[in-house]
């Protein structure tokens, strides 16, 4: 009797598919435009001497196909540090700090949602 063939675990492309799909909302809000690549450490003075860990979506997303994601928590890890860098780096009512502020508002209504499912 040939045993039921296993069942191929999904592999990571399918379980990393809902941060891709959150990730891809995140660049496409009209709030993005700060974070979409890194940081030029040339054209921002002080940014390099400030922020200990530059992060942005391209970053992550160059970071998730490679699969270098190994758990939730560090791809939530990253998408936070670009917002942390943000409030650090940036006066709370400035445009990049207001466009972080609503990006973190954003990311995190979504993450539940995500999640809640
Ligand atoms: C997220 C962040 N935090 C602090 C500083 C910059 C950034 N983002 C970069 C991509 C950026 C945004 C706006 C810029 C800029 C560069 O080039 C200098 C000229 C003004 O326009």
């Amino acid at each position: 009797v040939s045993c039921a063939k296993r069942a191929k675990t999904p592999n990571s492309e399918l379980l990393f598919l809902p941060f891709r799909v959150l990730l891809a909302e995140l660049e496409a809000h009209q709030d993005a435009w700060p974070f979409l690549s890194p940081v030029k450490l040339k054209s921002v003075p002080g940014y390099r001497k400030v922020i200990k860990k530059p992060m942005d979506f391209f970053t992550i997303k160059e970071k998730l196909i490679n699969n270098m994601y190994l758990n939730q928590e560090n791809f939530i890890i990253d998408v936070n540090l670009v917002f942390d860098n943000c409030q650090k780096f940036n006066e709370d009512d400035s445009e990049i700090g207001q466009a972080g502020h609503r990006m973190k508002r954003f990311f995190d209504k979504r993450w539940t949602e995500l999640l809640r499912k």
